[in-house]
């Protein structure tokens, strides 16, 4: 007599399965590689580093940072997989657009930043009237570093000493929106009634500023997800908040360690409802994916203008440049 087994028995098989695949399939997709790394956690003889040193990243992840400005893999034994799977997708790629890439991104840029209010308590907020974005994170992640880099400024101040930004300061870009730039959380040296304050500062922005369009998590590439930051995903997501992770510093990882880094981090949100899947990769000192960044806040706030428009301001710039260089060389 034959047997056949129950349908959801062979899902389950098909499963387990794939999830072996998974975990010998060196080069798949993102959404694998992110089970993969899920598998890896399950076994606990690794240690966090060990866990992190397996990921896989797949290609396409590389060929985004890439096109982003943090290099490109190196040509070794190590990655030479890597390199021939870029080759079979450039050929491929080929063959179908005959290699018409999309057309190049002009510069976007911001309308003058200026500073205009600074608030201790929630009394000092100023009143609501354009929209926000405001750039929360651990103290010294590069959150004040990151505002002045998207709007090619330095009127914020920065510091390599955590603890610089201690009140909540509003900065208005141009007519078109404000940022915000927070002090940061889980800062050590402070004591604890005094971060209780800032903690509840913070709190009361996020949660009651009608006009805050997009809370930006800010995280220092080299350390990822730490505790802290995993408690306030919490106080986000039970206050309903959407957040979205920009990863900064990029510029002190290499290409590899990038890769899983931006893995890891995707682990973590995958769960988290309000959380934007998308993570935002920049370098505030090298201006990697800052151009990229631009866009994608402009656009948030529905101030992204057609192309014709940045690069007819980028012309007038370079016109300007070029007169004032000739007539300081007339000058010599
Ligand atoms: N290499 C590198 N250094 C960075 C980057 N962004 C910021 N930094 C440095 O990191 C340090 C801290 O930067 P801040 O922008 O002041 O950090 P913050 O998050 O505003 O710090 P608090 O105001 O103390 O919370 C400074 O020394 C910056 O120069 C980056 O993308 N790459
Ligand atoms: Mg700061």
């Amino acid at each position: 007599m034959q047997h056949y087994r129950p349908i959801h028995q062979l899902f389950r098989q098909a499963a387990v399965v794939d999830r072996q695949l998974a975990l010998v399939r060196p080069f798949a997709s993102l959404a694998t590689v992110t089970n993969n790394t899920s598998n890896l956690k399950e076994n606990t003889n690794l240690s966090n580093r060990q866990k992190f040193n397996q990921i896989q990243p797949p290609i396409k992840l590389y060929e985004k940072l890439e096109k982003l400005g943090f290099g490109t893999l190196l040509k070794t034994k190590r990655y030479s997989g890597l390199h021939k799977q870029k080759a079979k997708r450039d050929q491929q790629r080929q063959k179908f657009t005959e290699r018409v890439g999309p057309p190049p991104e002009p510069k976007y840029t911001f309308p003058l930043l200026s500073f205009f209010a600074g608030a201790k308590a929630p009394t000092s907020f100023p009143p609501e009237s354009l929209d926000e974005i405001a750039f929360v994170g651990r103290s010294n992640v590069g959150k004040s570093s990151l505002i002045n880099s998207v709007a090619e400024s330095n009127v914020v101040r920065t510091s390599d000493k955590p603890g610089l930004t201690q009140q909540i300061n509003f900065y208005n870009v141009g007519k078109l929106f404000h940022m915000i730039d927070m002090p940061g959380y889980g800062f050590a040296f402070v004591d604890d009634a005094e971060r209780e304050q800032w903690r509840q500062l913070m709190e009361t922005y996020i949660t009651e500023r009608k006009t805050l369009k997009r809370v930006y998590v800010v995280l220092d590439a080299r350390h990822g997800v730490k505790v802290a930051d995993i408690d306030f995903f919490k106080m986000l997501n039970s206050k309903q908040v959407k957040f979205q992770i920009v990863l900064t510093k990029c510029d002190l990882l290499v290409l590899p360690n990038l890769a899983k880094r931006i893995i890891t981090v995707e682990n973590h949100i995958q769960q988290l409802r309000n959380a934007v899947k998308d993570v935002v990769v920049v370098s505030s000192k090298t201006n990697a994916g800052i151009n990229q960044f631009r866009k994608e806040m402009l656009f948030l706030m529905g101030h992204l203008k057609p192309k014709e428009f940045y690069e007819a301001v980028q012309a007038t710039k370079d016109e300007k440049e070029a007169k004032k260089s000739k007539s300081l060389n007339s000058k010599r």
